[in-house]
């Protein structure tokens, strides 16, 4: 009797113990078990790794996000690792977000190796807040005046340069859009230094192994000391002694007030020379392949749009012949080739997402996020909403006209981010060298696409086509 009492007793503490160490287990190995969140949402596929397995199958982080706002709705949650993370992807919840400039460093983290720890991109609070502030000097108008005056003369050499083909010839528009765009951004940004062409290749061909490496390093890290890894810190030191030449040349030489660009306004400043050549690389990889692939996506949808391309080029014949150049005093006059560039930029997703967070539990539609928690918000997930746009995937550049326009919340349209004063600081300067750019290609030449071709995105860090776009021109 009294044995079978112990028997008894010692099961029932086997059986409580049991229990509190299964679920010490699982809270511990399956953090999303707890769901310490009332946002629907994926548990993770992986202790360690969270939903990184679902992201990598997913292809890109932007399709990964369309299923899972398809599958949970417009707030929904995730796991970056064993990080609690929530995406918003209506403009109604982005607006409780409208004032949020603080970033989630971890979630930029891929960027470290090339842009380094003193890039823009990781600094928060009152110090980002100031570099942001220097940094919107480099884009007022009387500094975009200069970088229009860039715009134009590399306009007259790629007409040159194309002027010079038989209207046979397949021309790889990718390839032509990103050797002018990155020529571009160079000298606009960094001016004097770069007048040598050769320099512009030198750092061309470092950025561009730097460039692979971090988008290589998204699936897989490099073996130390491999033959990858050393390239890899080849090229960055080439890249970062080259920006310390270029400080140091600006120190020597300052410019006058009037012709200061991007570098000589940093190097004016009190930033340490660290974070001046951190932010020269983060301001090349913010905006060189993003002007490419704004260009060659622009490019593309005129050439599949007969009708749009003629607008286009009648609009610019128009203000040619009125003004007799284009600059960023008349650029808005060119109202159907603005709306070309906005359909543009919502049909290619260039940039598919951002993140915020905050230092304070907030509530955001109908659920508490705790302090720190990165928030994405999903920018190319709403650019492609039916809901707000219909037939999403048609390029309708009429969606833009002041009438259509009225019937969407401005927010729905963020390909440059919407929130708290740290949207992309170069939108100004890669939404007018678009006009520019395609209003001078499409007043001189007709474009035509090569038969035959299926052209598909590639979500990356910058989304761009999967292979190469080819295209016929002939002179108007
Ligand atoms: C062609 C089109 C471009 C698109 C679609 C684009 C898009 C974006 C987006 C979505 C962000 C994140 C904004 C946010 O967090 O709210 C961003 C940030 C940034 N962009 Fe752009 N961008 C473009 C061109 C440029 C250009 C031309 C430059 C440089 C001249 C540039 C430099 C940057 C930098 C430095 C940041 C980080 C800002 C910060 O963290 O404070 N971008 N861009």
């Amino acid at each position: 009797m009294y044995s079978g009492h112990l028997n008894m007793l010692d099961f029932a503490i086997f059986a409580v113990t049991f229990a509190v160490v299964l679920i010490v287990a699982v809270v511990y190995l399956y953090p999303g078990s707890t769901r310490s969140t009332t946002i629907p949402g994926l548990t993770p596929a992986d202790a360690k790794e969270g939903n990184l397995p679902d992201i990598s199958a997913a292809g890109s982080f932007h399709q990964f996000l369309t299923t899972l706002h398809q599958e949970f709705g417009n707030i929904a949650s995730f796991y970056y690792g064993t990080q609690l993370c929530v995406s918003l992807a209506s403009p109604a919840l982005w607006k409780q977000h409208l004032k949020v400039f603080d970033k989630p460093p971890d979630l930029f983290l891929f960027y470290q190796p090339m842009v380094g720890e003193g890039s823009l991109l990781y600094a928060n609070k009152a110090d980002g807040r100031s570099r942001r502030n220097l940094h919107s000097k480099c884009f007022n108008d009387d500094t975009m005046k200069k970088y229009c005056q860039a715009f134009n003369t590399a306009s007259e050499e790629i007409k040159d340069k194309f002027s010079s083909m038989s209207k046979e010839e397949h021309i790889p528009i990718c390839q032509y859009m990103t050797a002018l765009a990155l020529k571009t951004i160079i000298k606009t940004l960094f001016g004097k230094y770069f007048e040598d062409d050769r320099k512009v290749l030198e750092l061309k061909k470092n950025f561009d192994i730097c460039w692979h490496e971090i988008e290589l390093r998204l699936n897989e890290e490099p073996t130390e000391g491999s033959a990858r890894q050393k390239r890899f810190e080849k090229a960055l030191e080439n890249i970062q002694t080259l920006f310390c030449d270029v400080r140091r040349q600006c120190i020597d030489k300052p410019s006058s007030e009037k012709d200061r660009l991007f570098i000589d306004t940093l190097v004016a400043s009190d930033c340490s020379e660290d974070e001046i050549v951190s932010d020269c690389i983060t301001y090349l990889v913010g905006g060189f392949h993003t002007t490419a692939y704004l260009l060659s996506w622009g490019l593309y949808f005129l050439a599949t749009d007969k009708d749009a391309q003629e607008k286009v080029s009648e609009e610019v014949d128009e203000l040619l012949q009125q003004d007799g150049k284009i600059d960023n005093g008349n650029v808005n006059k060119l109202i159907y080739l603005n709306q070309v560039v906005k359909e543009t930029l919502r049909c290619s997703i260039l940039s598919p997402w951002t993140a915020r967070y905050q230092d304070i539990d907030v509530e955001i539609g109908g659920h508490i996020i705790s302090k720190n928690t990165p928030v994405m918000h999903a920018l190319g997930v709403v650019l492609q909403d039916e809901a707000v746009w219909p037939e999403p995937k048609k390029f309708d550049p009429e969606r833009f006209s002041a009438d259509n326009s009225k019937d969407f919340d401005d927010v729905a349209f963020s390909p440059f981010g919407f929130a708290g004063r740290r949207t992309c600081p170069g939108s100004k300067y890669a939404t007018i060298e678009a006009v520019i750019f395609l209003a001078e290609l499409c007043h001189k030449f007709k474009w035509h696409m090569v038969e035959g071709q299926v052209v598909e995105s590639k979500y990356g860090l910058v989304t761009h086509p999967k292979e190469e776009i080819w295209v016929t021109i002939s002179k108007r």
